[in-house]
């Protein structure tokens, strides 16, 4: 039985024009990993909105470890809601806690004892490296610090499922590392992670399930996907030095270091529920320390962070503040400003070209870097054109046109292969009861994922 089901979910917004998801079938087994790819409107965290609850369905059966959401009244949300850890872009940290605040809150919220606190929450800290941050407040950390303080939060009380939209989005690629790292680590224990995101380095080397939305259809699902596997092997010589890299292995993390934690002493006289996350925590610890990266996603995303790769994904390692286009953090009014600066630049440039232009006698054919820069948006949708692998099939896009369009869903053909029908009854499919805490309903989450920090 599939932990998570979607069947046949449509959503349209009050005021869409078009469904943000339009007939999405699609099932995650327990202990999946699954990135969920796609251009900016796509519909990934519209379908990530769904899972939390936040928003209803149009049409269509959702069903999440068991539950059938659209049976799930108000009431039973917030209980509903502490079996899904999240995590956010923006990390959405309560600004007047210390970071040792911010994860016990999340267990305070749920009944958790003081002293079971006191005891998880420097063990959670510890496994997410933030050890002597403990009394830093939100705006006296990193952005990769403050993002592993939101995954310590989610994770504190081991959910089954951990739902992440777009967690580095503001994180430079090796900050971006560890945050995989510890993402690695947790679905490594059993925790099922459904992660949205554009970051193709990361998809690429991680090969990971790869689910992409085009216009709300889902139009790929593929088991060991790349963000776009035509691009990744372009050709024979890549894919080799791929395979050598992936025997070199080194892994630089921010996240090393982390001590063992002794479990057994700890678990002692605590609820057995605690005991529970307790023993949780530590499997998240021994799996970060066994270096299990059996599929060497963690070690080619390292490669991939150190080369300093350039070429096609020249514009993946420029600095976070140049490729960040999607963003939501930024600064709407610095990018306007730094436009038509821009502008006026690309202005006086062309003015050059026409004049060399007319010397040489030739057309000006622009780079396909300068194309995918920030001045056009690093988005998937202006991204430059190419082939790209839809179904299996080589798709040619035209240069200069808008982009193939999506070709028909393929979540029927998937259900098929991952589907075991929806799920019957209520509570956990595997009968056990929900774990109690992400931190998902310590009221500042509750409010909404637009909500500014
Ligand atoms: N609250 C809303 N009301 C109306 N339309 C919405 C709302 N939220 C999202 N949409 C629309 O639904 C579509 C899907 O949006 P969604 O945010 O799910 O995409 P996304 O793939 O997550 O995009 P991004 O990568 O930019 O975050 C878009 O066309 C968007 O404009």
């Amino acid at each position: 039985m599939a932990l998570i089901s979607l069947e046949h979910v449509s959503k349209i917004y009050p005021k869409g024009t078009r469904p943000a998801l339009d007939d999405v079938t699609v099932h995650v087994d327990r202990g999946d990993f699954v990135f969920l790819v796609g251009a900016s409107g796509s519909g990934k965290t519209t379908l990530l909105s769904l899972l939390l609850h936040e928003e209803d369905a149009t049409s269509g059966e959702i069903r999440v470890a068991g539950n059938d959401l659209r049976r799930l009244v108000n009431s039973q949300v917030p209980q509903y809601r502490r079996s899904i850890g999240f995590v956010f872009q923006d990390y959405k940290l309560l600004n007047n806690k210390t970071v040792w605040q911010n994860v016990a809150f999340a267990l305070e919220v749920i009944g958790t004892s003081r002293s079971t606190i006191a005891s998880l929450v420097p063990k959670v800290l510890e496994t997410v490296g933030l050890v002597g941050k403990e009394n830093n407040y939100p705006h006296e950390l990193s952005g990769g610090e403050a993002q592993r303080v939101a995954i310590a939060r989610a994770y504190v009380n081991h959910p089954q499922i951990l739902l992440a939209d777009e967690p580095t989005g503001n994180l430079d690629p090796t900050t971006s590392l560890g945050i995989m790292e510890v993402l690695e680590a947790i679905n490594r224990t059993g925790t099922t992670i459904v992660m949205a995101t554009h970051n193709e380095e990361i998809v690429n080397s991680m090969r990971k399930r790869v689910v992409e939305l085009h216009n709300g259809r889902i139009v790929r699902d593929q088991e060991h996907g790349s963000y776009d596997s035509a691009l990744f092997f372009p050709d024979t010589e890549t894919e080799s030095k791929s395979k050598a890299q992936r025997v070199v292995a080194p892994i630089s993390s921010a996240v090393t270091g982390v001590g063992a934690i002794k479990a057994v002493e700890a678990a002692k006289n605590m609820p057995e529920h605690d005991a529970n996350t307790l023993h949780a925590m530590n499997a998240v610890v021994e799996a970060m320390h066994a270096d299990t990266d059996e599929d060497g996603g963690i070690a080619r995303l390292a490669m991939s962070v150190h080369s300093g790769r350039k070429g096609r994904y020249g514009e993946t390692f420029k600095s976070v503040e140049t490729t960040m286009t999607w963003g939501r953090g930024l600064d709407v009014d610095a990018i306007a400003a730094q436009g038509d600066t821009d502008a006026q630049a690309r202005h006086d440039d062309n003015e050059q070209d026409d004049a060399a232009e007319a010397d040489a006698g030739q057309g000006h054919i622009p780079e396909v870097d300068e194309r995918a820069s920030p001045e056009f948006g690093a988005s998937a949708d202006n991204a430059p054109e190419r082939d790209v692998q839809l179904h299996g099939e080589q798709i040619q896009r035209a240069e200069a046109e808008p982009p193939a369009p999506p070709a028909p869903p393929v979540g029927d053909a998937h259900g098929a292969r991952h589907g075991d029908g929806p799920a019957t009854g209520g509570g956990n499919d595997d009968g056990e009861a929900a774990p109690r805490s992400t931190g998902a309903d310590d009221g500042e989450q509750e409010n909404s994922h637009h909500e500014e920090q």
